[in-house]
């Protein structure tokens, strides 16, 4: 495969734009560095980049893009709201078509608000927490991504109930001292950091199902320990569902597990690859924000028709019946052939899957918190990952991140890639 015009727009991005990309995910350092291929055209399950190199994609765009690219109903409603005009500074009847739908897909959203990001939505979630509960501190799990505002990009020790210390410069320690990190799936450990810091938490914000040290599930009763240790603290229960809102079922975890937070965060697939993000919970706590309360979050973008009308448009495919068993069978023959594939050729994998969506682990033993993760191999994962790229599949550049189907995705995609998995396990 050629990749010199992916190389050559790589050297001039080096020049203008700080590390050539606009967010360092995108970087292939974590896979030996150089040049990331650079995609000029989306349609489907498939992606070409500027060299015509074809790809079949399980990046999805880490996850929005799960009616696949280019989808005819949601490029339909994005351009009408392009030729209708897509900002007007003023409300519009999109935003409470589009609260309803999320409403009526997960109940626990009594009231809504619209931002531009995944980060805006959790980072106003963890202020109206401060603001309704009066206290400062929260709880969050190791290995959990919550975007990149201050107080979560932190990331503690492994021990149970450390003090968090900065993992980016120029987080203040104060920011810091303000944040505790215990092990997900640890029952215990959220235990004991809520009774040394009685009193002073104001919510545990957790990933209900992990994504972002792969795709890592709660332990049974997990999820109800945390809203039960919580409530009992005194805090509030904030569930990050940017990832998993609308990716392994027409709601959100929620409806999976039947269990409610206080407050949930959302993005990706509900912008339908538009810029979005949401935050939303029971009508007392979200009152708190302005203009009703005192807590203030605004945003210039916030509840644009643009991202209003692909988001609608989204929802509207994703309503399609039997669309999650579709994507939950391909998903298991791609996690059957990967396996199969390991086994014959003796490489020591574990995958993690849930419908849609799985991570291939390299090394032995299960992964259920992020110190497991993050002991997997990574320069297996490196060669893995260039391996299967110059075969036309392409994968997040990280260990970390999750393979995402799409709806687009067909048998003879998962047959080519389980073909392309045997060559790079012949190979590695
Ligand atoms: C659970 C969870 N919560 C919040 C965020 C932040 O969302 P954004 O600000 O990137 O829209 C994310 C963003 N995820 C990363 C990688 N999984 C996005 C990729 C990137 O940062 O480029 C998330 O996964």
């Amino acid at each position: 495969m050629n990749f010199s015009t992916s190389e050559a727009l790589h050297q001039e991005a080096l020049k203008h734009i700080v590390g050539g990309v606009n967010s360092p995910s995108r970087a292939y350092k974590a896979v030996g560095g150089g040049a990331p291929v650079y995609m000029e055209k989306g349609e489907g399950a498939y992606f070409w980049d500027v060299d015509g190199n074809k790809y079949i994609d399980y990046l999805g765009a880490y996850g929005p893009i799960i009616t696949g690219h280019a989808h005819p109903h949601i490029a339909k409603a994005i351009t009408h709201a392009a030729t209708n005009g897509v900002l007007y500074g003023t409300p519009t009847k999109l935003e409470n078509q589009f609260a309803k739908m999320l409403k009526q897909a997960i109940p626990s959203l009594e009231k809504v608000r619209f931002v531009n990001s995944g980060t805006e939505a959790v980072m106003t979630t963890v202020r109206v927490a401060r603001a309704y509960t009066n206290r400062t501190k929260i709880i969050k799990f190791a290995g959990c991504y919550h975007g990149h505002f201050d107080s979560v990009l932190v990331e503690a020790g492994s021990g149970p109930a450390t003090l968090g210390t900065p993992d980016s410069a120029g987080i203040p320690e104060s920011v810091a001292q303000d944040v505790i990190t215990v092990p997900f799936n640890n029952m215990e450990a959220l235990k004991h950091a809520l009774d040394i810091w009685e009193g002073q938490i104001a919510a545990v914000l957790v990933e209900p199902i992990v994504g972002n040290f792969g795709i890592v599930e709660p332990k049974e009763g997990f999820l109800q320990a945390v809203n039960d240790l919580t409530h009992n603290a005194g805090a509030l229960v904030i569930y990050d569902e940017v990832i998993t809102a609308f990716r392994f079922t027409y709601g959100s975890s929620q409806q999976i597990y039947g269990i409610e937070p206080d407050m949930t965060a959302m993005g990706k697939i509900i912008g339908g690859g538009l810029p979005i993000g949401a935050y939303g919970g029971k009508k007392q706590i979200m009152e708190q924000v302005a203009p009703l309360g005192p807590a203030y979050q605004a945003g210039t973008m916030a509840g644009n028709p643009a991202s209003m009308a692909a988001g609608i448009a989204c929802l509207e495919v994703l309503q399609e019946e039997g669309l999650y068993e579709k994507l939950d069978q391909l998903g298991e023959k791609l996690e059957a052939g990967i396996i199969e594939k390991a086994d014959k050729y003796g490489i020591s994998i574990s995958v993690n899957r849930l419908c849609g969506a799985l991570t291939v682990y390299f090394g032995d033993g299960e992964i259920t918190n992020y110190e497991q993760a993050e002991a997997s191999d990574g320069e297996s994962f490196a060669t893995f990952f260039r391996l299967m790229l110059r075969q036309g599949i392409n994968l997040a550049p990280s260990k970390y991140e999750a393979w995402f189907l799409t709806i687009a995705h067909t048998e003879k995609d998962i047959e080519e890639t389980i073909a392309a998995v045997e060559k790079t396990f012949q190979h590695m």
